[in-house]
């Protein structure tokens, strides 16, 4: 403790002012509130039918306001609890004296003085404390450089409200800190780095908020949570441009939105909006058909009742080569909007049909088709509405002048009579005709652009005909593709790889809804995501600002997914910037060597992690003999003894999960096994290494029976996975360590019992 450290009284009255400050605000805020809900009564017991609507929007206003400050109040009493969690000491060139700074989760300022009395960690001058070491500084506020020097950075260990210790950062330090944060189980971890941020992640999370960026993180480097921060950064920074609302973050599963969930309150981006890439192509495209999952796909081929080759399939329909021949099938179509027809009133030109297809062709080219129709029609109304009265006058002046040549200039009675009445009788009848055929004559004319469903469009592409039409060299394989699909589909289901085609074409069709759109997306585990499903998402939104996290080495989905992140940044990003992110905050040294031994049986080099300085137990391996279930029975006992919370068993396969799953209930011992579009995690849970990505236990039991797993990408890529969920304890339950790809050269790195 630091009871004897010269400051710690300073330290102690510091905490003090900062609290009795937040209480005092909290008891003006809440009478603030009571007053308010006393007025909205008032409002309320007055109100009759005969008020105007002003008085309603009062009422609004009233219950905004309270919300508001309702959230505030909220905030604030969550803040007091820990209002601060590091200091620095800045010292700006051109002011007297040196200045302090306590740095928090949100700022707050002296009312009268306006002085901050917390610095919010994504302000300029915090960054600072992230980024290089004591000395000589610099940082930019609103297009400005300031310098200066920072003599002290401190943190601080604040419990409810009351100072339980604090540091001094200086080289040595810093790891010691990260490592009593690392040292924590998992309850406590995601939620609170943001006094533990190192440089590299503090280099993402600012990095150019204008542009893409492409990271490329290790297994438990902290990219998930980095995208995360930097969402709250970019919100703190551009809150006058974006709202929260217009972010979207795309994750593998419901079980993972779950899992983030609890840190986007703490961070300010709650309400962001959070989705799978499968809920949202749906929602957006209002196609409902069952998909047959990624996940699916991959079980059936690790259970073995799958050929290899359809993975292949799959891999196609999310290539540039199927984008391609979806740009082909799109430029049919438009041609099919070209027309040949003017469009006429009672055979009066109203526009050429020169110029509506310059219209379609040229002027909206940047609108979806659909919308450049509904222009199109916009335009025929507005024109016939301005023709309509034109024609009427002329029509109307060429019977008046008929009738004038009638009347004064023919001579015989009764043949001016009955040309007269003729001419007034026919006069009647053609203005009548023009006012009938002008109400119909647009909604005629439009019925000769195409009524095109995506979905049935999509479908048909799948025909022989029109698939060999736009793709004659079509190899054997893509043909059997198409009939795959075509199967898929008259059986009333999409296989996952259709939805980015079905988004693409939306996107050129019928534009995206604007409740769908979005102006910021982060993509987590986007290794797994294949070329079409990224670019129909750049395409969809019309914008570069992605965040794009993953890492090569779990791209367990390796038929489909991004091989490679150049070409993402050649064929999609060009101006995005590219960023590693190499050490792992998850877990321990022993589990990471282990780890990164799997990594060398892959044919290409993939990025290593390099575990921070932490120490653990070396992976363990117990056989699965008679008496396993008892010995991890007494092994969960001991490690929840030390303090560990969260235990899972992570299978290769579905299957194995249901099987061990059964197994251990047998025993007594109480796993949950999780699914899909399950959104709750367990403290103790079984679940196939697919679907524990992204996540994190304090201790992991790999268990093979009858899926070992086996030396090839897929199998190497998933273990890979599931030994890096562990933060602080892994075991291996099979029947020989070789089901864990454990050869004699490993033999140093786990242990048997
Ligand atoms: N700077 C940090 N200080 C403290 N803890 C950190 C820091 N960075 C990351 N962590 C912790 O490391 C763990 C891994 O982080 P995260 O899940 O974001 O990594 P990831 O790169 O997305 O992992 P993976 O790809 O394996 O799913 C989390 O428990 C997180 O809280």
């Amino acid at each position: 403790m630091t009871e004897r450290h010269p400051d710690f009284e300073q330290e102690l009255d510091r905490l003090s002012f900062t609290k009795a400050y937040m209480d005092h605000l909290i008891t003006s805020q809440e009478s603030d509130q009571e007053d308010l809900k006393n007025r909205q009564e008032d409002t309320l017991e007055n109100l009759t039918f005969k008020d105007s609507s002003l008085r309603y929007q009062e009422m609004l206003s009233h219950a905004n306001f309270m919300k508001m400050s309702n959230d505030q109040l909220e905030s604030l009493k969550h803040l007091r609890n820990k209002p601060y969690f590091a200091r620095i000491d800045f010292h700006q060139k051109e002011k007297p004296e040196r200045e302090t700074f306590y740095i928090g989760k949100t700022s707050l300022f002296d009312r009268e003085t306006q002085l901050p009395i917390i610095l919010d960690w994504r302000s300029p001058l915090a960054n600072v404390y992230y980024e290089g070491r004591l000395g000589e500084v610099s940082y930019e506020a609103l297009g400005e450089r300031y310098e200066g020097e920072v003599s002290l950075k401190r943190q601080y260990q604040i419990e409810e409200g009351e100072l339980c210790d604090y540091r001094d950062i200086d080289l040595t330090t810093k790891d010691e800190l990260l490592q009593d944060s690392l040292a924590q189980n998992s309850e406590n971890r995601i939620t609170e780095i943001v006094s533990t941020i190192q440089e590299e992640q503090n280099q993402i999370i600012r990095a150019d908020l204008r542009k893409p960026i492409i990271v490329q993180g290790a297994a438990g480097s902290g990219k998930t949570t980095i995208a995360l921060h930097r969402i709250s950064y970019f919100l703190y920074t551009m809150k006058d441009i974006f709202h929260p609302e217009e972010m979207l973050i795309l994750a593998p599963n419901r079980l993972f939105i779950h899992y983030i969930s609890e840190v986007l309150p703490e961070l300010g981006v709650d309400k962001a909006r959070q989705t799978t890439y499968m809920d949202f192509v749906q929602t957006a495209t209002g196609i409902d058909l069952p998909v047959i999952s990624q996940h699916e796909v991959l079980m059936k081929s690790v259970e073995g009742s799958m050929p290899a080759s359809q993975l292949s399939y799959a891999g196609f329909k999310g290539s540039k080569s199927f984008k391609r021949i979806l740009d082909r099938y799109l430029q049919r179509l438009k041609k099919s909007y070209k027309v040949d027809e003017d469009f006429t009133l009672c055979g009066f030109r109203i526009k050429s049909a020169k110029g509506i297809n310059r219209l379609f062709f040229e002027e909206y080219s940047y609108f979806p088709y659909e919308v450049r129709v509904q222009k199109i029609k916009a335009v025929l109304q507005s024109e016939l509405r301005r023709k309509k009265k034109q024609i009427l006058t002329k029509m109307a002046t060429k019977y008046d002048e008929a009738l004038d040549q009638a009347l004064y200039g023919m001579k015989d009675a009764n043949k001016r009579k009955i040309r007269v009445s003729f001419l007034i009788t026919r006069k009647e009848e053609r203005l009548k005709e023009i006012k009938q055929a002008a109400r119909t004559a647009v909604s005629k004319y439009m019925k000769q652009f195409p009524k095109v469903n995506v979905l049935s469009f999509y479908q048909k592409l799948f025909d022989e005909t029109a698939f060999m039409s736009l793709c004659p060299e079509a190899s054997y394989d893509v043909q059997m593709i198409r009939k795959e699909t075509k199967k898929a589909h008259e059986n009333k289901k999409l296989y996952a790889e259709d939805l980015a085609p079905l988004l693409y074409l939306q996107t050129f069709i019928t534009g995206m809804d604007p409740d769908y759109r979005a102006k910021k997306v982060v993509i987590d585990e986007a290794q797994d995501y294949s070329f079409m499903e990224i670019y129909s998402l750049r395409k969809a939104f019309q914008t570069d600002l992605f965040t794009i996290v993953g890492d090569l080495a779990q791209g367990i989905y390796h038929y489909r997914g991004i091989g490679n992140w150049e070409m993402l940044q050649q064929e999609i990003f060009p101006t995005a910037q590219y960023l590693t992110l190499q050490k792992t905050y998850r877990t321990t040294i022993e589990i990471m060597n282990l780890a990164n031994g799997l990594l060398d049986r892959m044919p290409e080099e993939l990025p290593k992690a390099e575990p921070v300085v932490r120490h653990g137990e070396l992976p363990v391996f117990i056989e699965r003999s008679v008496n396993w279930k008892r010995r991890l029975r007494e092994q969960i006992d001991e490690l929840q003894n030390s303090g560990m919370k969260s235990f899972a068993v992570v299978t290769k396969s579905k299957q194995e999960a249901n099987l061990v799953a059964e197994q251990l209930k047998a025993a007594g011992l109480h796993f949950e096994t999780m699914k899909e579009d399950q959104n709750e995690l367990g403290n103790q849970v079984i679940l196939p290494a697919y679907l524990a990505k992204g996540l994190e236990f304090d201790v992991v039991f790999l268990y093979c029976e009858h899926q070992p797993y086996e030396e090839n990408e897929r199998d190497i890529k998933m273990l890979y996975v599931a030994m890096t969920r562990a933060l602080h304890r892994l075991y291996m339950i099979g029947q020989k360590p070789e089901d864990f790809l454990l050869s004699k050269t490993e033999n140093n790195l786990y242990c048997k019992v």
